[in-house]
């Protein structure tokens, strides 16, 4: 890869010691992948935030790269606990302290401490056509595939160093040739809710990392895009789809010939898990929109949960929306943010079997929480909180 002089005096350190080792992390990725330059970027997403999934290596690398600012708005995945409520959660005092010193990391960064998986509704710069250095599978599927944004999937160390250098290589997603679809998807249901999810699940399993350009009976809505992609990006590694008539760019190339049908009855057959003995209700994966929020508030309405119900979500949402947030904890299912059901150590807190609403979620679960899953639609998911046994 080529870099301008400026850049090369960054790898030669003269910008010191932790931009150095951020350009060799991206002059290396350059490399590998054949980049011809480093591009500017908007913003970036930081992966790899829970002390469940980074561990005291995850946090020895931070500690390698302090001591230098972000150049470009920065937000971060969801962590390992409610940063507020932790202690409500069940989250254990070791793991809390050891998070901690994660975020505190990440602020002296100048990173701003919004845990989400939904930065696209949290603020984070993006838009069609920019360049962007996002790490959440969920998140890259939906700003690239629904608001034409452009990111590569970014590991969190990548991520990171792009975000203190405020560019990343030019290669993968950034290149229109890359997001051409690669195979059709033709669905002869027509779909709800997390039917998405489970057409996603199938999917991600067919296709592995190509792109899919759907074509659909029904028009799904933001939020069933947004489970849509992120149980592709679960079961496979698709970080950008397009829908006919739908997605901003599907016009913009030929439709492949080589196709997959779906049945209803495989998108039946996605849904797992009896209703038994399930001790966690967790919604919200990806994070909730206010949308979202507002169906749960209605469906909770005169109702009292009788299981644990949590439901994950942007803290900023959470505060935006104190009516319905204060109905939905009256019904007394927990609020939770900054966190989620895969992230959190559930496996620690002891739950066994958890009943989600979400394919991506469903996907995880049993490796990330070692706990049973059942996998159904929100209403059932209600329903089950709601129920005595
Ligand atoms: C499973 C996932 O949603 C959450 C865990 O990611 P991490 O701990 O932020 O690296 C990550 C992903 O799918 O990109
Ligand atoms: S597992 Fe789900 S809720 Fe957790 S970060 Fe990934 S998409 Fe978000």
């Amino acid at each position: 890869m080529q870099l301008t002089k400026s850049e090369e005096k960054t790898l030669d350190g003269e910008k010191g010691e932790v931009c150095q080792k951020a350009m060799e992390i991206l002059a290396t990725l350059g490399d590998i992948y054949n980049a011809d330059k480093l591009i500017e970027i908007q913003s970036v997403q930081v992966a790899g935030v829970s002390y469940k999934t980074i561990g005291d290596a995850g946090i020895e690398f931070l500690n390698d790269m302090k001591g230098e600012k972000v150049r470009v708005p920065t937000q971060l995945n969801p962590a390992g606990m409610d940063l507020e409520h932790w202690e409500k959660q069940g989250v254990p005092k070791k793991f809390a302290k050891k998070q901690k010193q994660i975020l505190e990391i990440f602020k002296e960064m100048n990173i701003n401490i919004k845990c989400t998986c939904t930065p696209y509704l949290t603020g984070l710069p993006h838009g069609y056509g920019q360049h962007l250095a996002w790490s959440e599978s969920s998140a890259v599927s939906y700003v690239n595939s629904v608001i034409g944004a452009r990111t590569n999937r970014e590991g969190g160390p990548s991520a990171l160093a792009a975000a203190l250098i405020g560019k990343t290589p030019n290669y993968g997603y950034h290149l229109k040739e890359n997001r051409k679809p690669d195979i059709t998807i033709k669905v002869e249901k027509e779909l709800q809710n997390s039917d998405y999810g489970a057409l996603g699940r199938i999917i991600g399993r067919e296709v592995g990392n190509q792109v899919p350009y759907y074509i659909l009976k029904s028009k799904p809505n933001k939020d069933e895009l947004k489970g849509l992609g992120a149980a592709m990006a679960a079961t496979g590694a698709v970080a950008l789809y397009h829908i006919e008539n739908q997605t901003p760019e599907n016009s913009q190339f030929k439709k492949p010939k080589n196709t997959i049908n779906v049945t209803k009855k495989q998108i039946e057959n996605e849904y797992q898990g009896s209703k038994e003995n399930i001790d966690l209700v967790a919604l919200g994966c990806p994070h909730l929109s206010p949308n979202q929020l507002k169906t749960i508030e209605k469906l909770l309405k005169n109702r009292q949960t009788k299981k644990e119900t949590w439901i994950f979500l942007p803290r900023e949402i959470k505060n935006k929306m104190q009516n319905t947030v204060q109905n939905i904890t009256e019904s007394g299912a927990k609020i939770i943010t900054d966190t989620c059901m895969v992230v959190s150590p559930l496996e620690e807190i002891g739950f066994k079997k958890i009943m989600v609403d979400s394919g991506k979620a469903a996907t995880y679960i049993p490796s990330m929480c070692n706990a049973e899953v059942t996998y159904s639609n929100l209403k059932e998911c209600i329903e089950v909180a709601c129920n005595e046994n």
